[in-house]
């Protein structure tokens, strides 16, 4: 398990630059949700210097990036002002992180591949993609094969495995699989990091899905019929039984949330990048809260 992470980690993570363009900005990247200046009061109150440094430079630079972001006229110029708000909001979190690991979590599709990739790049971590370490666990080319020679349960099995094995490691972005989130002990691995859920509608999933196939999804390939379809029928399913053990994460990306900040009708326009930056957004809410709460409870004591 352990060479297979040194071997996957020589492996590049492209993604950076290659998003796609063509949408209209509405200049979202202001301050974070949930992060507001009593907050930030309060968190210069209890006295962490290195935290009210944070807090108040990556206000300014969020404000001055999002206005020239909203001012681009063309797409090009939007992707590259994407990249650098990507780029700076990363410098922001890297030091409060200390080596922390990044859990990606969300239902198939997700994106939790594509953004996990993005984040390791920025960040300078290594990513891994839990289903990937199952397959080189077991030896078996494919999860799709996994399920096949063996069963649904016996895949699980290795993903805990896997799990506990990255638990113990630092700097790294894990992709897991979608219904990693349905044991507990896959948490109190998971909880070693921070964790993030992609929140994605069931029907930009089901899209996405179609788009691609469920020849690597065994879960959804099953049936005959319309793909875009069987695969919303079989998600919603899916959806209903883990929505809850979702909300265990540390913090929720919702595409929906994002997309009406940004203006648009549709979760679809938006980028992997500006869905990092929300990560990363997300992130830096939760490490200011946890500096907060555990700043209160010294002070308590
Ligand atoms: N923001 C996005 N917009 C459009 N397509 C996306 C986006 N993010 C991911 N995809 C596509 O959706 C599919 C599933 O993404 P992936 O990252 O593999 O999800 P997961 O790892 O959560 O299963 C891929 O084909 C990917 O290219
Ligand atoms: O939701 C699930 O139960 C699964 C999701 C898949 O991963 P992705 O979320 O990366 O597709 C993979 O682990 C397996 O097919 C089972």
């Amino acid at each position: 398990m352990m060479e297979a992470i040194a071997a996957l980690s020589l492996q590049s993570s492209p993604w950076i630059g290659s998003e796609r363009t063509g949408r209209k900005t509405g200049g979202f990247f202001r301050i974070p949700s949930g992060f507001s200046d009593e907050r930030r009061v309060k968190t210069l109150k209890l006295g962490d210097s290195r935290w009210s440094r944070t807090a108040v430079g990556s206000r300014h630079l969020e404000l001055k990036i999002s206005s020239s972001y909203k001012k681009s006229g063309d797409n090009f110029n939007n992707s590259v002002d994407e990249a650098l708000i990507l780029k700076r909001k990363s410098e922001d979190v890297l030091p409060y992180l200390n080596g922390r690991c990044i859990y990606l979590v969300g239902m198939m599709g997700s994106g939790k591949t594509t953004v996990g990739k993005i984040l390791s790049e920025v960040l300078g971590y290594s990513f891994f993609d839990s289903d990937k370490l199952v397959e080189q666990a077991v030896g078996i080319a494919s999860i799709a094969q996994i399920f096949k020679e063996h069963s649904e349960a016996f895949f699980r099995d290795n993903e805990s495995k896997v799990l506990r094995d990255l638990s113990s490691m630092h700097r790294l972005v894990v992709a897991t699989g979608g219904g990693a989130v349905i044991r507990p002990i896959n948490w109190k691995y998971m909880k070693q990091g921070i964790t993030i859920w992609l929140d994605v509608p069931l029907d930009a999933l089901a899209r996405r899905i179609a788009a691609v196939g469920t020849d690597s999804r065994p879960l959804l390939h099953q049936g005959s019929g319309d793909p875009y379809k069987k695969a919303f029928v079989k998600l919603t399913t899916l959806s209903e039984q883990r929505g809850k053990a979702y909300t265990n994460a540390d913090a929720r990306v919702s595409l929906e949330y994002i997309a009406a900040q940004q203006g648009h009708g549709d979760v679809s326009a938006l980028t992997p990048t500006a869905i990092a930056i929300e990560a990363l957004m997300k992130i830096e809410c939760f490490l200011i809260e946890n500096a907060v709460v555990s700043n209160s409870s010294h002070l308590q004591e």
